[in-house]
């Protein structure tokens, strides 16, 4: 039984957030990315159980900004979505928070590109080249996660859905993924944005865990 992680991400409303949590998702992720719909603007988050991560998604935004966020949500994790370099990971880190870098991938990606960044994050995360930093909704071939070749752990992202239970079920079979430590899913499950649906996302949790993903 591989028992992957969870990570339901563009978490916005009060009782969304009280209710998504019933569920022990292992990260819950919150948009600080202004242009989103899912951009988090509460004052603080209610209180969630500790075993629960609580991750910040951040889209090019200044070492400052992201710090006050930290202190003011109590974040556990950065996740840094658009083009930030090694320097600015490794600055982040020294702030006692854990790093996810994101790279989006389309048709093909080289990852000979990212070999700079793995002594400066904790974790990777793979999410589809779309319109939008991030949340497009659409999946990428997995088939190229394949190629990659370093111990860092990394998220598998990018438009998951109900509807890629088989398909998940098959990349557990490949090698490459004893490295996959969570699945993220985040706009396939919303019934308005940045509304997640417990019933959905129940679901999707007992497929994983029937299908001994
Ligand atoms: O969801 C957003 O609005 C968003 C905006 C800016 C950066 C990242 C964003 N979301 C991240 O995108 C991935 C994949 O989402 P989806 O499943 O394709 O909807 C996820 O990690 C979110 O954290």
């Amino acid at each position: 039984m591989k028992n992957v992680k969870l990570k339901i991400c563009g978490m916005k409303y009060p009782e969304n957030i009280e209710e998504i949590s019933t569920l022990n998702p292992d990260y819950l992720g919150f948009i600080f990315w202004e242009k989103s719909s899912r951009n988090m603007n509460l004052e603080t988050i209610p209180e969630i159980p500790r075993s629960i991560r609580k991750v910040g998604v951040f889209v090019n935004a200044s070492i400052q900004d992201i710090i006050s966020k930290v202190n003011q949500y109590q974040l556990d994790i950065v996740q840094l979505h658009g083009n930030e370099s090694v320097t600015y990971c490794k600055n982040v880190k020294k702030f006692g928070v854990e790093v996810i870098k994101v790279f989006s991938i389309g048709d093909k990606f080289d990852f000979t590109t990212i070999k700079e960044y793995v002594l400066f994050v904790d974790y990777f995360l793979f999410d589809t080249k779309g319109k939008l930093p991030g949340g497009n909704g659409i999946t990428f071939d997995w088939k190229i996660v394949e190629n990659y070749p370093y111990e860092k752990p990394f998220f598998l992202s990018g438009g998951i859905g109900k509807t890629e239970v088989d398909a998940i079920k098959d990349f557990f079979k490949t090698d490459v993924a004893k490295k996959c430590i969570a699945i993220d899913v985040n706009s396939r499950f919303e019934t308005k944005p940045a509304y997640k649906s417990e019933i959905k996302l129940r679901k999707f949790k007992k497929l994983l865990y029937e299908n001994e993903i």
